[in-house]
């Protein structure tokens, strides 16, 4: 994140940058903001109407103790206070109206951007920060675009009219007080600057605050287990410091400003007074028009006032646009190609898989992850792809599901070069089951059917079934109805993994990429997902990314990576016989003992059968 001293560019900028990249967002809602403005014009005029008879009253009514001249005037102004009450209702409930369609539309905006944007860009990001910026950002940019304006208008015309009508009473005196005007501006100035930086360091620091905490709230099993409560509090405290601080000299900050400025119009009002006294004692003046004049003097204040107080919000919320300007200029790494480019192909693809040469470095780090890679898998193909960690295995995915595109060489799925095609079609067509599976915070049941539009239920009973998952479900107190939520501890790792396999089977892609399908499962869990695995991989293009040697038996080829490059390839037996990298990585194994399912290379009946020798762990 850029510091203030790395800002390029001065504040005034910044905020019209700022104003120009958000403006567009206000399409379709503009004439609502020229009504709200509209209905603020009327109610200050209605307020200066309500004034000028407030002095008639006091001339003709109560200086003379006339009871007949006070109906007229007064009726009028009752009149007068309805409309600018109603006009001011409805200029206030449509510009609140207008105001939070803009926050809805402006955080849809940056959070539909933020879900294109690459793996790197969230490693780069904390998570609560992120947030913060959807959240507290976003309401200052309302500030300064739509409520903003609004303000500056409304208060441009208030001023207008107020000083109008005060000049029209007595231009001279009004002259003479308006000679203040330009300390309220340089009072505003002088402040601003410091303003911003600490309205900066305040929104940085809550979403440091929030980061800490969602840090903490994700991680809060590993904090008990390490007795790391103490530093989290720390970290907590040390966040909370610096909000604390910048928060103290921010209210410090505007109070001060606050009171300077109603010294100067306690000063500007007693010089209005003792002038108007002078005046009324040399006859030139009644008291009617020096209360009136001191009522427009003293509502001038307020939009003058206004007009400070809009320096300030345009300095928040620049802060804050600089926050989300970060994101909505972050690139997406991948786009769709343009229509011109794209390959026609069927919805469904048949399901070929194939790198060709692919060479890959991540943004940002110039090492080679990929290096001259290739390889191809068909449709009822299962392809296991392992390797040392750090080899590229997991890289290999980002690529096939085009998270990023390779720097040479291409991926293609049935012949068409990935980036060729939607990227909505591409990911169609491959169903990904993470390390970590996807739980969505709703029943069980919604869990699966995510996987397709408008499953019914018993497609879901059917993919449950199918992926072994039906008799834990139907035992849960709601069944198919358990609300589940992600980090709860409702179900099992493994029983997790089923519901993933069932919502892939819902899913129904030609292409299965499963990457480390059995990490974090005990030999046992990982057992029982094998057999619903099988059958989700039958008929379809399976790649399995995995250092768990007991599925390499059931691979029709075994791709050994190392360091990006490929430097094995065959089936699990061709590679037992060769001493290469496998029979390394199969060797420092640990053997698994209570069921033996793990041979080691040096037993030959593994080197015929499968790491995962037992006869059941076959495919079919
Ligand atoms: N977003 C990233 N930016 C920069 N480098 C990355 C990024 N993600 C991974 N790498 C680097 O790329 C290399 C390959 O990572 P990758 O995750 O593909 O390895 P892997 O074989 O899947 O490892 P493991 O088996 O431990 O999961 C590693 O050196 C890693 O540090």
């Amino acid at each position: 994140m850029l510091t203030e001293q790395q800002y390029p560019y001065p504040q005034h900028f910044r905020a019209k940058v700022a104003f120009q990249r958000f403006w567009p967002l206000t399409k379709g809602d503009r004439r609502w903001l020229v009504s709200v403005v509209l209905c603020a014009i009327v109610a200050a005029l209605a307020e200066t109407v309500a004034i000028l008879l407030f002095a008639q009253l006091t001339d003709n009514a109560l200086q003379k103790g006339s009871v007949s001249a006070f109906w007229s005037p007064a009726g009028k102004w009752l009149a007068v206070a309805v409309v600018g009450a109603v006009v001011g209702y409805l200029g206030n409930s449509l510009g609140a109206w207008t105001a939070e369609r803009f926050v809805v539309r402006l955080r849809a905006r940056v959070f539909a951007h933020l879900q294109k944007l690459p793996p790197h860009f969230f490693q780069r990001n904390r998570r609560g920060d992120l947030v913060e910026r959807l959240t507290g950002d976003v309401d200052a940019i309302e500030q300064l675009v739509v409520s903003g304006l609004v303000q500056a208008v409304t208060t441009l015309f208030s001023i207008f009219f107020y000083a109008g009508a005060a000049l029209l009473l007595r231009w001279d005196l009004a002259l003479a007080t308006f000679v203040a005007a330009p300390l309220f501006w340089a009072t505003t100035r002088r402040f601003a600057g410091r303003l911003q930086e600490v309205a900066r360091r305040e929104r940085r620091a809550d979403g440091a605050i929030t980061s800490v905490v969602e840090e903490t709230l994700v991680n809060v099993v590993l904090t008990q287990a390490y007795n790391r409560q103490r530093d989290e509090e720390d970290r907590l405290r040390r966040e909370s410091g610096t909000w604390f601080r910048a928060s103290v000299v921010s209210a410090r900050l505007n109070e001060f400003y606050a009171q300077l400025l109603e010294v100067l119009e306690t000063l500007c009002v007693l010089a209005i007074i003792g002038l108007g006294a002078w005046e009324i004692s040399a006859g030139r003046m009644t008291l009617g028009q020096l209360l009136a004049f001191a009522a427009f003097i003293g509502y001038l204040y307020p939009p003058l006032r206004n007009l400070g107080q809009l320096g300030l919000t345009v300095t928040a919320a620049t802060a804050g646009a600089d926050r989300l300007l970060e994101i909505l200029d972050a690139r997406p790494a991948v786009t769709d190609p343009p229509p011109s480019e794209v390959v026609p192909t069927p919805a469904r693809a048949i399901g070929k898989v194939e790198a060709r040469q692919v060479t890959f470095h991540y943004p940002g780090n110039p090492t080679e992850v990929l290096k001259d890679f290739s390889f191809s898998a068909v449709p009822g193909e299962l392809v296991v792809i392992t390797g040392p960690s750090g080899a590229g295995k997991s890289t290999l995915a980002a690529l096939l599901l085009r998270f990023y595109d390779p720097d040479t060489g291409s991926i293609r799925l049935d012949g068409v070069p990935v980036n060729r095609l939607p990227l909505a079609q591409l990911r169609r067509n491959i169903t990904l089951l993470p390390q970590e599976t996807l739980v969505l915070h709703d029943t069980v049941e919604e869990n699966i059917a995510s996987g397709r539009a408008h499953a019914t239920h018993e497609d879901v009973v059917h993919a449950a079934r199918a992926a072994d998952a039906h008799d834990f479900i139907t035992a849960l107190p709601d069944g198919y109805r358990t609300v589940i939520a992600p980090g709860t501890a409702r179900l099992s790792g493994g029983q997790l993994q089923r519901v993933a396999i069932a919502r892939a089977m819902l899913r129904d892609a030609p292409v299965l990429l499963l990457d480390e399908p059995t990490t974090g499962l005990d030999h046992l869990a990982a057992q029982r997902i094998l057999a619903p695995l099988r059958r989700l991989a039958e008929g379809r293009t399976t790649i399995v990314i995995t250092h768990d040697l007991a599925l390499a038996g059931d691979a029709d080829r075994v791709l050994v990576l190392d360091e990006g490059r490929l430097v094995q390839s065959g089936t699990h037996a061709q590679l037992l016989r060769q001493s290469g990298l496998y029979a390394t990585l199969l060797e420092a194994r640990p053997a698994v003992r209570n069921g033996a399912v793990h041979p080691r290379a040096a037993d030959p009946a593994a080197a015929s059968g499968g790491p995962g020798g037992t006869p059941d762990s076959r495919r079919p």
